[in-house]
């Protein structure tokens, strides 16, 4: 008998050891949908109530979005919910440095999507300036985005198959002032390899203003890469950033 409780206590104990070791994951409250466009949905009256509770509260509502193309149905429902659009400001999270009018741009997405009906009433915080470069137009952004859209109300981060949010990429240079809760700079312009352009970009400490941090993921590729990082301390991944960072727990909306 006593080598066998000898053997369990050890196992046990060894049970015990290892869940101390294996910190449990970052966590996010998750919203799980069947399809993309119930998220949409679901998603875009999830971000309709807290702007509404901004205006209620103070008067304006402050949102920021991500590009890219999983967005696009999310914006498109956003359009339509019924709110005071004329005291919201939209600031995208990021942006190429490409003509407003390209197929690439961010804001481009933004005044085909949600900038319709009723909700074109809103205010566009476009990060893109027409200069030939981002670095060029770092302080009048970061002036016009200190002023006009902070502390924001409401993020809603899209993620790459890379772990970036926003212009925020694994090989970010800066990341003492990219990814820190209370980095230096609400703005950065960015050169990455991960970029076929230039970029500006919100850092984490504008990010992380808001009371209310949507992670909008699709994809079980992308949701992989996200668990993951929510159970890896030894990540460096943008994306752990932001769960290990951020002052409210992210509200994350996936599908497959
Ligand atoms: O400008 C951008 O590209 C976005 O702001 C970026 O952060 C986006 O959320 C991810 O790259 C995911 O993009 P997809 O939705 O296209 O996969």
């Amino acid at each position: 008998m006593r080598t066998l409780s000898r053997t369990a206590l050890s196992k046990s104990a060894l049970a015990e050891r290892l869940t101390v070791l294996t910190p449990d994951p970052l966590p996010t409250r998750e919203h799980l949908f069947d399809d993309k466009a119930q998220l949409a949905v679901a998603l875009a009256k999830a971000v309709a109530a807290d702007l509404r509770g901004a205006i209620a509260r103070r008067g304006v509502a402050r949102l920021a979005v991500s590009g890219g193309t999983t967005p696009r149905a999310f914006l498109t429902e956003l359009s339509k919910q019924t709110l005071d659009w004329a005291h919201v400001t939209v600031v995208p999270v990021d942006d190429r440095w490409v003509a407003s009018d390209h197929p690439r741009s961010n804001e481009r997405l933004l005044r085909e999507t949600l900038f319709q009906g009723a909700a074109a009433q809103a205010q566009l915080l476009p990060l893109r300036r027409p200069t030939s470069t981002p670095e060029a137009a770092l302080l009048p952004v970061l002036s016009q985005v200190a002023n006009e859209a902070l502390p924001l109300d409401v993020v809603v981060l899209g993620m790459g198959e890379d772990g970036h949010v926003a212009s925020l990429f694994p090989d970010l240079e800066r990341r003492d002032v990219g990814l820190q809760p209370r980095g230096r700079a609400p703005v950065l312009a960015i050169r990455s390899a991960s970029a076929p352009e230039p970029r500006m970009t919100l850092t984490l400490s504008a990010i992380f203003t808001a009371p209310s941090l949507y992670l909008h993921i699709e994809g079980a590729k992308k949701r992989q890469v996200l668990d993951n990082a929510a159970r890896d301390p030894r990540s460096t991944l943008p994306i752990r950033s932001v769960l290990a960072g951020s002052p409210v727990v992210p509200l994350l909306y996936w599908s497959p």
